[in-house]
């Protein structure tokens, strides 16, 4: 059975008297690739540093990997792998300069630095310097740089942020192929089409509180959400499709009037009733975003 590397009891965490994490409790098990999901100012950044062990809980209790975090635990940091800012980087050397100066900072062997430039398919900008890496090579390198030491717990926050649409791609499709050695994963990010493809488990926060964590496939299936019909043509006949179906199966998006349904088919006659154009109607099934809809009552506006 795998152990748990991350337990959380009745965990409050206060900044300037503001409570930003309320009575949480989490526990992340070894290996998993857990996803910590959430808007902007949600809490996801203090709860990595707090079990990073860089600020203390206001109460209750953390654990990682069975220690106290807190105060910064020497121990601790030399197992676990934190995707460095920009800001941390040595701008003046080469990629492979960069990672192999890390790599030695931290008792790793060249071959590694080989082995990951390969990996994060990087091979091409090896001999670029950092300063002239592009946003997606920079990206990886970030992740090069938290795992070149093969830690056991390896935190990502929000990864892909400020990445286009392809670079993005390219770094989700090479986190879910990379040899992650066994690494338990803890992510955050601002895409949840990303997090349904990356993560074994999800944690819902809201408001300081986490409000479920499970698979986000199971927390799909049991949410039983059936389908989403896209109506691009539709946006001004809004207020008629809420009224119809109530404002708790409609929302308005920047590509038209989605209605939730679990019966397509007859979502369809009854549109067609309505008098609702569908010519151009898209159907999507359920996903994580419309799951973050039913648990809070709020849309994701990340
Ligand atoms: N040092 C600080 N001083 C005052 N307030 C802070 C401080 N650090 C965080 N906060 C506040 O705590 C809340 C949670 O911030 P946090 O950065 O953890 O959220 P987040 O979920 O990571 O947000 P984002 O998605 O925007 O990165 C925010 O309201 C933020 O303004």
């Amino acid at each position: 059975m795998p152990g748990t590397v991350v337990d959380i009891q009745d965990m409050t965490v206060k900044i300037k008297k503001k409570t930003i994490l309320d009575n949480l409790n989490l526990t992340i098990e070894e290996g998993s690739f857990h996803g910590i999901i959430g808007p902007n100012g949600a809490g996801k950044t203090t709860l990595f540093t707090t079990i990073q062990g860089f600020r203390p809980p206001s109460y209750g209790d953390v654990q990682l990997l069975g220690q106290n975090p807190y105060p910064r635990n020497i121990d601790l940091l030399r197992v676990i792998g934190i995707q460095p800012q920009r800001s941390s980087f040595f701008p003046k050397t080469t990629l492979k300069e960069h990672l192999s100066v890390v790599a030695d900072i931290l008792g790793t062997s060249r071959k590694r630095v080989d082995h990951l430039i390969d990996e994060l398919d990087l091979g091409h900008a090896a001999d670029t310097k950092v300063e002239q890496l592009s946003g997606g090579e920079r990206q990886r390198l970030a992740v090069a740089t938290a795992i070149v030491h093969q830690p056991k717990v390896l935190f990502l926050d929000e990864p892909t942020a400020g990445l286009d649409p392809e670079s993005r791609r390219n770094l989700v499709s090479l986190l879910q192929g990379a040899d992650l050695d066994g690494m338990t994963t803890l992510y955050t990010t601002h895409f949840l089409d990303e997090a349904e493809q990356l993560c074994d488990v999800v944690s819902i926060l809201d408001e300081g509180k986490i409000i479920v964590t499970q698979s986000p496939r199971r927390l799909i299936a049991e949410a039983a959400l059936g389908s989403t019909i896209i109506l691009p043509r539709a946006l001004h006949q809004a207020d008629i499709l809420a009224e119809h179906f109530g404002t708790e199966l409609v929302r308005v998006t920047r590509d038209g009037v989605e209605v939730r349904a679990q019966d397509t088919a007859k979502l369809f006659v009854d549109l067609d009733r309505l008098n609702i154009d569908t010519g151009s109607a898209q159907v999507r099934d359920g996903r994580l975003e419309d799951v973050y809809l039913a648990q809070t009552g709020k849309d994701f506006v990340a």
